[in-house]
């Protein structure tokens, strides 16, 4: 994969260009995307005329954006013929920003059928018969690929995380709501959330700060041994042999490096949140989607009707009860912080499937997402077969420079 910030620091050194650095992206793209299928719409020569004039922290930075996110000079079909050609009059908020710190759209990148379960066509960088995750499967893959430096994605069950784990490379799921959604299709508004991908942890704290004006970098910083609570849940049982093995080599390495690293059991109110995020996942989606059940039902996916139906079925009862849940668990997550940074754990069962029949499961990620708590993918370990394996690094709601420094820490620890 591209650093972003190695580029960037070229730029600024004047060793580079931003032109040049688009030119590399562009490049690359005609030369690897038409086997890997992770763009489904670009314009280069708008590209290179962006990059021609482009000022700021991202300048010569190429973005891919998820064709979920609208964007006003491409077109946005979410993954769904029915939305094939719509051409949104304007950026969603995050493009419009990212556009405004320099970085230059080059194209948007493949989605699943309206971020939901239903794959694209988009293989995996490091071995093509397997998946690269979903939803945002274009994203990680062309960050993967070292197509670009830079994608933005998004996740209302593991939809970042589970993608840049498959792909080997860094993701980050923000806290809920610190990226604005607006521009964003919906699917759950509870849960919707913009994310980003990039070589590195330290590359995404680069592009974070300059794209939302936060103090998120931690590259020449050392903020310290973190205090790390392996999490290993009730889906336990769901890991993989390499997976688990996986986690245990992270936290030996973390303690190795001086970290604090303790066992933590997770409360049953999480293993109750967790069967909660579907409840109100499927109970939102039927709703946000009632104008595609009434027009186009039939052009909808069978995985993706199965879920609108069973929100359609959810009474607002059972609906408020899986909202009630959620509150709990958020408030118990005190407690579970209390001793403890950040967290550690699965960012997925294991490696990528093969086949294209399925990007995955999130199961180590529904929850977190429903707690809106910062996530960070790890790279930097690989299973069985040199697939890659990603570590989950969870901080509380509104830390996420706290968990962007505590995954830098695990990064650095693992050896990259
Ligand atoms: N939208 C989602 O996050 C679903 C998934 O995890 O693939």
């Amino acid at each position: 994969p591209v650093s972003a910030l190695a580029l960037a620091r070229a730029i600024d050194a004047g060793n580079l260009t931003p032109a040049t650095a688009i030119e590399r992206s562009i490049a690359a793209i005609e030369a690897h995307d038409a086997l890997l299928g992770a763009f489904v719409a670009t314009d280069f020569d708008a590209a290179r005329a962006a990059a021609a004039t482009a000022t700021g922290p991202l300048a010569g930075i190429a973005l891919g954006v998820k064709d979920i996110i609208d964007t006003h000079d491409l077109p946005t079909a979410y993954g769904s013929e029915i939305y094939a050609g719509h051409r949104p009059a304007a950026d969603a908020p995050v493009v419009a920003l990212a556009r405004r710190a320099g970085s230059t759209v080059i194209g948007k990148t493949a989605t699943t059928e309206f971020a939901y379960l239903q794959p694209t066509v988009t293989r995996n960088p490091v071995k093509p018969d397997h998946t690269p995750g979903g939803s945002s499967s274009g994203s990680a893959a062309a960050v993967g690929a070292g197509l670009i430096p830079f994608a933005l994605g998004t996740q209302t069950g593991g939809s970042v995380i589970r993608p840049a784990a498959f792909c080997g490379i860094a993701g980050f799921k923000p806290s809920f709501r610190l990226i604005p959604t607006v521009g964003m299709k919906c699917f759950s508004w509870s849960l919707d959330t913009i994310g980003l991908f990039a070589a590195g942890i330290e590359d995404i704290g680069f592009c974070a700060t300059a794209l939302i004006g936060r103090p998120l970098r931690v590259d020449g910083r050392d903020p310290g041994a973190p205090r790390i609570g392996v999490a290993r849940t009730h889906l336990w049982d769901e890991a993989s042999h390499d997976m688990r093995a996986a986690l245990e080599t992270g936290a030996r390495k973390a303690a190795q490096a001086g970290a604090t690293v303790v066992d933590l059991e997770m409360p049953a109110v999480f293993a109750e949140a967790f069967a909660a995020h579907r409840v109100l996942q499927d109970f939102q989606a039927a709703q946000a989607f009632a104008f595609e059940v009434d027009h186009h039902r039939g052009r909808l996916s069978e995985i993706l009707r199965e879920a609108l139906d069973h929100g359609a079925s959810i009474t607002p009862e059972a609906y408020d009860l899986a909202r009630r849940t959620s509150r709990q668990a958020r408030l118990a997550l005190k407690d579970l912080f209390a001793e403890v940074d950040v967290i550690l754990t699965p960012s997925t069962p294991g490696a990528a499937p093969e086949g294209l029949a399925s990007t995955g499961a999130p199961i180590f990620n529904k929850l977190w997402t429903l707690m809106g708590t910062p996530c960070v993918n790890v790279p930097g370990l690989t299973g069985g077969g040199g697939l890659p394996l990603g570590l989950q690094i969870v901080a509380p709601f509104g830390r996420d420079l706290r968990a962007l420094e505590a995954a830098r820490f695990l990064e650095k620890a693992l050896g990259a």
